[in-house]
């Protein structure tokens, strides 16, 4: 199969909306590869923190763009592993802090082109589930289904507490409220690559549905348009 003839689904949105909770359900379901962009993002930000790099320095993000390895992996007992140059960061990336600096260095039109080809590489058969920002307006434009997944940020915010204290990590819920706003407003507003739904999505708002409700919407969209899903 032509990489151009692999089915891409396109998951896009703003932080909480559910992207990546429906993204890995609904790869289960259809046995598809998955892309976490925003992991990338997120390790791009890590390894320039570590590397003491400024979030603004553009060609030293890029370089760090250019030559990181990121992978996915399961661990043994099968539970998703992010890895930078081999090291475990499926953890430090998940920190409210790294999400931020991700936003920051995300606006930088050098990256966003350095990272292009690395997130079009995961478009291998049987399909992709491809979960982020810009999937469906510019990494893949010719996705087969696009789907554009919001929630009020109350909820968002509200939903980012419960997980974090479920992690055992005391938060805020205002502050958490805040930083969602900023980060709506950095990704929404950025020159490049801004967050918006693509003009062919579906837009869908989860405030009062379920995860199955969302996934099952989602798998009926691609059965519509191809007759595969499950
Ligand atoms: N429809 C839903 N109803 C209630 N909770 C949900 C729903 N969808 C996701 N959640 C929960 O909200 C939290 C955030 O979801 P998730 O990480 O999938 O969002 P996201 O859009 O991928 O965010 P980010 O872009 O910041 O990674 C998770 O704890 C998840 O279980
Ligand atoms: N396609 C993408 C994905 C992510 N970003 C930026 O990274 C930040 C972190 O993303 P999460 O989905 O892991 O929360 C996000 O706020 C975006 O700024 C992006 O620009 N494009």
């Amino acid at each position: 199969m032509h990489d151009a003839e692999v089915p891409v689904l396109t998951l896009d949105g703003p932080s909480g909306a559910g992207k990546g909770t429906v993204a890995r359900l609904v790869s289960e379901r259809l046995h598809w590869h998955l892309l976490d962009s925003g992991a990338i993002y997120r390790v791009l930000a890590l390894s320039a923190e570590r590397g003491g790099i400024a979030i603004d320095d553009v060609a030293a993000l890029r370089g760090i763009a250019c030559t990181m390895v990121v992978d996915f992996r399961l661990d043994e007992r099968g539970k998703p592993q992010v890895l930078l140059d081999g090291d475990d960061v499926t953890n430090a990336i998940r920190s409210e802090a790294c999400g931020k600096r991700a936003s920051h260095v995300a606006v930088l039109s050098a990256v966003r082109g350095a990272l292009l080809q690395c997130q079009r590489a995961f478009r291998r058969p049987p399909g992709l589930v491809a979960d982020g920002r810009d999937m469906g307006t510019v990494v893949f434009p010719d996705a087969l289904v696009k789907i554009y997944l919001t929630a009020s940020v109350e909820e968002r915010a509200r939903r980012r507490y419960n997980q974090l204290i479920g992690q055992g990590i005391g938060d805020n819920l205002p502050a958490i409220l805040k930083d969602i706003e900023a980060r709506d407003v950095r990704d929404c507003t950025r020159a490049v690559s801004p967050l918006i739904p693509a003009p062919d999505a579906v837009v869908v708002d989860t405030t009062r549905k379920s995860v199955e409700a969302v996934v099952d919407m989602v798998l009926s969209q691609i059965r519509r348009r191809s007759g595969c899903a499950p």
